[in-house]
């Protein structure tokens, strides 16, 4: 057996004072979406792990900025916070009386929903909820004598949205963790490699690649976990390493440029990512860094897990080749945000002061893709809540549409 080459360790503690959910599996999950009737608070990711700071949620506009300047984000996350600004916003205006009738509350909407559509490109969950919502109110308003039927059934159903994923979340974990651990050569020893942020707080609750982590650790099978930082905007280093101190799983963290070095020297079983979209074919889109990760294990022999839930799947699309691909701002690539931390011999001035800085030459031009697709070629398996999809016996491609029955 290879020797375990002690890697940097993660240094920093999360602040005590945050909030723990009530689920059963875990009672220290984090969680990014706080919700009662008619009250939606959101995380502010963009200054985790430093502070913790919830900002309420009262319109459209709000939903659309929090997720456009990705104070949340996570293809899940942005599809459930979509959902429920909206309701938020509906029900206040009804509230008001701003809908004289079920027609004008159908309208309102529909052109809601159109406009939380433009927020991000990519991730598809957003698209299926807002065309699921559409269909639904559209439906209620044929047969509803006012508007108080088609604002109940619209809240009903993004509601419901923010529940069932945490239950597909749990199952994604289940079938995800016994996946790997049944395929795992090593099963004393099962060490995971994981990309970007898909914990808690990249969805409703739990997560889906790190709930698949979560579910080894707790069934006691998982080693260890390494995660990569995920340059540009360190959702790695700055949430998923957040999530697994916060949650006590033993982690360590990589830079992306640091993956080929790691399969090599450490026996890792699988390599686990999520989705922002995956086609009919399984081509999967996903945070920019994931293809490279998805040769990497290919030349070392090592799994290739993605881990969605079937609102990730996208049957309206042959392959990858028709995901849009956002591409962001400069600045996420040429600056870095963080605390102000002293180095030795230097004056602690300012310490813990949040400081935006720049790391890049001036004047260098930038290409910022948020995502890149994996072909289905290079991936072992895409785990949803249904269970594991593997491909055909000599087979290149995985049949998603015969796996939803569709
Ligand atoms: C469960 S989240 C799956 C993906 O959405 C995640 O890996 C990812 O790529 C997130 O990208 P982001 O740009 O942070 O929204």
């Amino acid at each position: 057996m290879r020797k375990n080459v002690p890697l940097l360790e993660l240094k920093y503690r999360p602040p005590t004072h945050l909030n723990t959910s009530p689920r059963t599996m875990s009672a220290r999950t984090l969680e990014a979406i706080r919700y009662t009737p008619d009250h939606l608070q959101v995380l502010n990711q963009l200054v985790l792990p430093h502070e913790t700071l919830f900002e309420r949620v009262e319109t459209i506009q709000d939903g659309h900025a929090t997720i456009k300047t990705m104070k949340v984000r996570g293809a899940p996350a942005i599809a459930i916070v979509a959902a429920l600004a909206l309701a938020v916003d509906l029900s206040a205006r009804h509230k008001k009386g701003e809908f004289p009738n079920a027609a004008a509350a159908v309208a309102f909407v529909s052109e809601s929903l159109q406009y939380l559509k433009t927020s991000r490109p990519t991730a598809v969950n957003l698209f299926d909820a807002a065309n699921k919502l559409l269909a639904l109110v559209q439906e209620r308003g044929k047969t509803a004598t006012g508007a108080q039927e088609v604002v109940d059934a619209y809240v009903a159903a993004a509601e419901k949205m923010l529940v069932d994923d945490v239950q597909d979340n749990k199952n994604i974990g289940r079938f995800g963790a016994e996946y790997i651990f049944g395929q795992a050569k090593n099963k004393d020893n099962v060490r995971v490699l994981t990309h970007c942020n898909t914990g808690s707080l990249a969805t409703a609750g739990w997560g889906t690649a790190l709930g698949i982590i979560r579910d080894l650790h707790a069934t006691g099978h998982l080693s260890h976990a390494y995660c990569t930082e995920t340059r540009p905007y360190n959702q790695g280093s700055r949430l998923t390493a957040y999530e697994l101190v916060y949650e006590g799983i033993p982690a360590t963290l990589v830079t992306d440029s640091m993956a080929s070095a790691l399969l090599r020297s450490q026996p890792v079983a699988a390599v686990i990512v999520g989705a922002d979209r995956v086609a009919r074919n399984g081509d999967t889109a996903n945070k920019i860094g994931t293809y490279q990760l998805a040769i990497v294990a290919r030349h070392h022999g090592v799994a290739f897990v993605v881990a969605a839930p079937s609102t990730s799947v996208d049957l309206s699309i042959a392959s990858g080749a028709e995901i849009p691909i956002e591409e962001r701002a400069e600045n996420e690539v040429v600056t870095v945000r963080g605390i102000v931390v002293p180095l030795p011999g230097e004056e602690a001035v300012r310490e813990g002061e949040a400081r935006t800085v720049q790391i890049a030459a001036k004047g260098i031009s930038v290409w910022n893709p948020s995502f890149d697709v994996t072909p289905a070629s290079l991936i072992s398996a895409i785990v949803t809540e249904r269970g594991v999809v593997l491909k055909k016996e000599g087979e290149d491609v995985f049949d998603m549409a015969a796996f939803l029955g569709k």
